[in-house]
């Protein structure tokens, strides 16, 4: 089998050593030769360095080659897979997209609301750049892309570089499907999912159980309503996740929804409690940031110890999962975010979607539902995305009257007036990140 040589794009990324963990319990299917760290910030690059360089002396795995770089032609030029997860200006950002719409009453979250608005508009500028480094050196290489917000992402990748061989992919339906099964006693590996939606704004059509041999979405929604969904292995932000998404199957018990639904469902209970102080950016700046900073100080400080872990879990399984059914064609089934072309029927054909899509050498083939989906998520669903076609126009255009819109229309977003109050705000908080809007 063929000796793979992957970039990390975003190589300093808090989640690389869980991919390079998986990567190395994964060798025999995804033989990987050569493992390029590409990053703009060349500390992060470094500290990740030794880190990687360390858990390949822990498992014996020296012959494996490991550079690092800030130069994209060195990163990306002959590879073969390029993974992507990269955050465009940094956690110091994503504590801006996160104060300032709670300032105003409104959701402040990574991805959601006005939040994910504002870091749509930071990555597209870094991300579509980024591509026409691949575009210009590799070409041919698959480029699995973890970063985020995807549907903002993928929608600007679909406009500026349609023909990029490039499969957006979310770990959050996993998670779900892993706490489900955990929760109620299932093994989530023997489902069969049928998901929709978009990025992080969608709901379980069916779960299929192979023990079982049937649908067990209606007995885990009885479940879910007679005893809620309590986990509290995460940390609190999870937990408070889960309850809520406990509470969504409550009041709308037809399907179980993605729990990020909760910031465009319920944002008043979504909000609550939140510290505009302290947002999930400074408990993670204080949290896994500092910790890996730490331990890439310790390895440097000793290069004989062994005692240091570094986990893997469900995010790395996915996209390593994913490289190898690409890599050994193998068809196997993953949950990706795509172009909809008719998978959902009664959504416009050129909305981005999150859809179940068999995966071969060939790319991702989406599994279309061929049946309507209901009114109520189809109309969240139309105007949510017309609000990201309108960040995406907006971005392109550099247009403030698009933005504006597009802020309006965030399903997250109660009044005009505030939206533009918010806007005016992120202009000037990311200036330098987004384009100069007129
Ligand atoms: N798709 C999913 O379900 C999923 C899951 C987890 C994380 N993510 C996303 O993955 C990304 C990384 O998350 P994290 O928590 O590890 O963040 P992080 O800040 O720890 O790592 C991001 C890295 O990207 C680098 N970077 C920033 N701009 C860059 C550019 N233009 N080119 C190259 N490198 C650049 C940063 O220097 C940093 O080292 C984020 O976008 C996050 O939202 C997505
Ligand atoms: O607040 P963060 O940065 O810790 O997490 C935000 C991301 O949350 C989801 O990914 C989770 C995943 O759901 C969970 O199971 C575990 O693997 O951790 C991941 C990263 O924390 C979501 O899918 C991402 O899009 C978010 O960026
Ligand atoms: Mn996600």
């Amino acid at each position: 089998m063929k000796k793979i040589t992957l970039c990390i794009a975003g190589g300093g990324s808090t989640h690389t050593p869980g991919i390079v963990r998986t990567l190395l319990n994964n060798i025999e299917k995804f033989p990987v030769k050569t493992i390029r760290l590409y990053d703009i910030d060349a500390e992060k690059n470094d500290d990740m360095y030794v880190i990687i360089k360390y858990m390949l002396k822990q498992q014996g795995l020296n012959g494996i080659e490991v550079m690092k770089t800030e130069i994209p032609k060195e990163a990306f030029e002959g590879c073969d897979f390029i993974f992507s997860q990269i955050r465009v200006g940094g956690f110091k950002m994503r504590e801006q997209d996160e104060k300032i719409p709670l300032r105003h009453g409104l959701v402040g979250q990574e991805t959601c609301g006005l939040g994910g608005f504002a870091y749509g508009l930071r990555s597209m500028g870094g991300f579509l750049k980024m591509m026409s480094y691949i575009q210009e050196f590799a070409p041919e290489a698959w480029v699995l892309n973890y970063t985020n917000p995807e549907s903002i992402i993928a929608e600007s990748v679909r406009r500026r570089f349609p023909n990029a061989k490039i499969i957006n992919a979310c770990d959050m339906t996993i998670g779900i499907e892993e706490v489900l099964g955990n929760t109620f006693g299932y093994d989530s590996k023997d489902w069969i999912p049928e998901y929709y939606g978009l990025n992080h704004f969608g709901w379980y059509k069916s779960i299929y159980d192979i023990a079982s041999q049937k649908d067990i979405m209606p007995e885990l929604i009885d479940k879910i309503i007679e005893n809620g969904i309590h986990w509290d292995r995460a940390g609190e932000s999870w937990k408070k996740a889960y309850y809520m998404m406990g509470h969504m199957v409550k009041v709308f018990p037809s399907n179980i929804p993605n729990n990020y639904l909760e910031y465009y469902l319920f944002p008043d209970m979504a909000i609550d409690g939140e510290d505009v102080s302290y947002t999930r950016a400074n408990a993670i700046m204080d949290g896994r940031v500092k910790e890996l900073k730490e331990k890439a100080d310790m390895i440097r400080k000793d290069h004989e110890r062994t005692d240091i872990d570094f986990g893997s879990g469900v995010h790395g399984q996915y996209i390593v999962d994913m490289a190898s059914s690409i890599l050994n064609n193998l068809n196997m089934r993953f949950k990706v975010i795509v172009p909809n072309k008719g998978a959902i029927p009664n959504l416009r054909q050129d909305a981005v979607v999150e859809v179940p899509a068999y995966v071969n050498a060939k790319g991702a083939e989406p599994i279309s539902f061929r049946e309507d989906i209901p009114d109520f998520h189809k109309g969240l669903m139309e105007a949510q995305v017309a609000a990201e076609k309108l960040l995406v126009d907006a971005f392109f255009e550099k247009s403030y009257q698009k933005a504006l819109q597009a802020f309006t229309l965030n399903q997250s977003v109660p009044s005009a007036r505030i939206a533009k109050q918010i806007l005016d705000e992120m202009i000037i908080a990311n200036e330098g990140y987004w384009p100069e809007l007129k």
